[in-house]
């Protein structure tokens, strides 16, 4: 879609504010091309001295009318036209919102954040612009072009009229000449804007590590490098866009110089009154706007089209992950993978290739291998954040791509390996889960998750603000304050991604102990580094290069002769080491 049929769209659902906005406009038209007409009639009445000082007063309190009469509607129209104009602004974004809810992660890996802020404030901002202030512009411009034309033609005289028209055609190719390049330095500066926004987001992100790697003097330089760059790509659009004044400058001399040459000659001929000369100079003056204006739309146009050019795709790029599926409640049962092959876009090896296995509902899976093997990949497919290439993937016996996505998910708690807190309280993190959780409750799962004591000790307690990402509580809290979070949402299947890595073995054992106390019939997949972790589980999986190399109960595992037991005799040796 076009960005006219968006601003087209657009106003024909608003059609009520263009409307009133445009004959407000027709008015204020109408009423400035009368004043000089009135002025001229003055001028004229004075001249020939027609006019008593009663009647001057008169007909001068009438152009104070008109001019009190536009001011009101040029606010009035204003007003009613950026209302309308915010309205376009607030439901790109909404979309651009609901669009970026529903993508996945194959979607975000080809885009980056920063970016994606820019998309939602200042391209959105300049689209938005182009669908209010350069819509009324251009509608009040041309407006005002035909009126002061027509009263140019029949108030005064035609033949001046037409020698107004003629250096027009220059400044219009002028105009598309500028046009072309303003598009291209305003996407260019939109674009550096956006790269700009992802420097200080991934900044941000990272000032630790940047600070402890000494690299802040390097990023300062970076970023003072990007921050040049995108002021002198601003610039150049500003000064592009400067460039519609001398062409409209030298368009205004032309046609003044030759409207008044004409018109001079046609007041020697005694074809034209001196009043009407004066108000053609006036007309001539009013004409500065309507040129004016023409720049600035076309400036606006096009760089809404700009941003227009990177928003589109945005929102009309496909969702990574379908939600075709229309079953909409899960009812626990055994999840059986069969021959899963999934490799990440643009990776040359699978990440999983030909996993099967059979997890009867209520049992504890454990699922280890060397790092990169694919064990949070294999959670990733359970979630539907990715689909396989070939293979299947049921939950008591449907295809998980049959399930709609929020069912799935529902039926789900996910404790990934970075736990991800809002900068909110704790206990609104954790209530996050259930919507109308009581405290009672949030409490329950938290002491679940033995952080129940940590968050005591904290300065007010379950109240206290976790900052921007939990930034405020130590990696193993915000781990338990995750896990707490998964629990309180009572899922028949719990995900834990390396969920327990940051806390000591004792207190794994506690929340492990927990789990299985409360777990009701729950399935409950454990991916771990730490063996101890899954030596409960009913089954354990070793998965190496995206294959499952190993599996059985994991005491078997232990006393045989495979990864595991290799790992597990290390493990315990080193626990041992610790201990002494
Ligand atoms: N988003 C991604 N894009 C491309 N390749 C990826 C992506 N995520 C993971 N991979 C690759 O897929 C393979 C499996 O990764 P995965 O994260 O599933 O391993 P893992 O067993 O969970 O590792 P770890 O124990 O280190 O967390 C690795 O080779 C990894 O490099």
């Amino acid at each position: 879609m076009s960005l006219y049929l968006l601003i087209g769209r657009f106003m024909r659902r608003h059609w009520i504010a263009y409307a009133s906005s445009g004959v407000m406009l027709a008015v204020i038209a109408l009423l400035i091309t009368w004043i000089p007409l009135q002025i001229g009639r003055v001028v004229d009445g004075l001249v020939a001295n027609r006019l008593s000082g009663a009647a001057l007063l008169q007909e001068l309190a009438w152009v104070a009318a008109a001019g009190v009469v536009v001011y009101f509607l040029r606010v009035a129209w204003r007003l009613q036209l950026y209302a309308a104009a915010y309205r376009l602004g607030v439901e790109l974004r909404a979309q651009l919102y609901q669009r970026l809810a529903r993508q996945g992660p194959a979607f975000y890996q080809s885009q980056r954040t920063g970016n994606l802020m820019a998309l939602a404030t200042n391209d959105i901002d300049a689209v938005e612009m182009a669908a209010g202030e350069a819509v009324l512009a251009g509608f009040d411009g041309t407006l005002t072009l035909i009126v002061v034309m027509g009263m140019m033609s029949i108030g005064v005289d035609w033949r001046v009229a037409l020698w107004v028209l003629l250096p027009f055609p220059f400044m219009a190719l002028a105009f598309w000449w500028v046009a072309r390049h303003v598009h291209e330095a305003s996407r260019l500066s939109l674009e550096r804007f956006g790269t700009l926004n992802d420097q200080v987001q991934e900044t941000l992100s990272g000032v630790r590590t940047l600070r402890a790697l000494g690299l802040q003097a390097r990023s300062e330089a970076q970023f003072g490098q990007l921050a040049a760059g995108t002021a002198q790509a601003s610039l150049n659009a500003q000064r592009w866009e400067a460039a519609y004044e001398p062409a409209v400058g030298f368009t205004l001399s032309a046609a003044t110089a030759l409207a008044l040459g004409a018109g001079s000659w046609l007041v020697w001929q005694g074809e034209l009154t001196v009043g009407q000369l004066t108000s053609f100079s006036l007309y001539l003056g009013q004409l500065i706007w309507p040129m004016f204006a023409a720049g600035w739309v076309l400036s606006l146009l096009e760089r809404g089209k700009a941003a227009w050019s990177r928003l589109a795709p945005v929102l009309d790029m496909p969702l990574s992950v379908n939600d075709h599926g229309t079953v909409e409640t899960v009812t626990p049962g055994s999840l059986e993978l069969q021959g899963v092959r999934f490799a990440y876009p643009g990776q040359p090896r699978p990440a999983l290739d030909g996993v099967s296995l059979r997890l009867e509902s209520g049992r504890t899976l454990g699922l280890v291998g060397p790092t990169g093997a694919g064990k949070s990949t294999l959670l990733r497919l359970l979630l539907r954040h990715h689909a396989p290439q070939s293979g299947e993937l049921h939950w008591n016996d449907v295809d998980l791509q049959d399930y709609t996505l929020g069912a799935l998910r529902g039926a789900i708690a996910w404790v990934p390996q970075e736990a991800f807190l809002f900068s909110a309280s704790v206990a609104d993190n954790i209530a996050l889960a259930r919507t109308g959780a009581s405290r009672a409750e949030v409490e329950h799962v938290a002491r679940l998750a033995a952080v129940h004591d940590d968050i005591a000790r904290l300065p007010q307690g379950y109240d206290t603000p976790v900052g921007e990402r939990g930034v405020t509580l130590s990696g193993g809290q915000r781990q338990r304050v995750a896990i707490a979070r998964a629990l309180l949402a009572d899922a028949p299947l719990l995900l834990l991604d390396d969920a327990l890595s940051a806390v000591d073995t004792e207190t794994e054992a506690r929340i492990l102990a927990h789990l299985r106390e409360t777990r009701r019939g729950r399935t409950v997949v454990i991916v771990s580094h730490r063996l101890s972790a899954v030596a409960d589980a009913d089954e354990t999986i070793v998965l190496r290069d995206g294959h499952v190399v190993e599996q059985g109960r994991p005491a078997d595992l232990a006393a045989g002769h495979g990864w595991y037991a290799r790992q597990w005799r290390y493990q315990q040796l080193q626990a041992s080491l610790d201990a002494s």
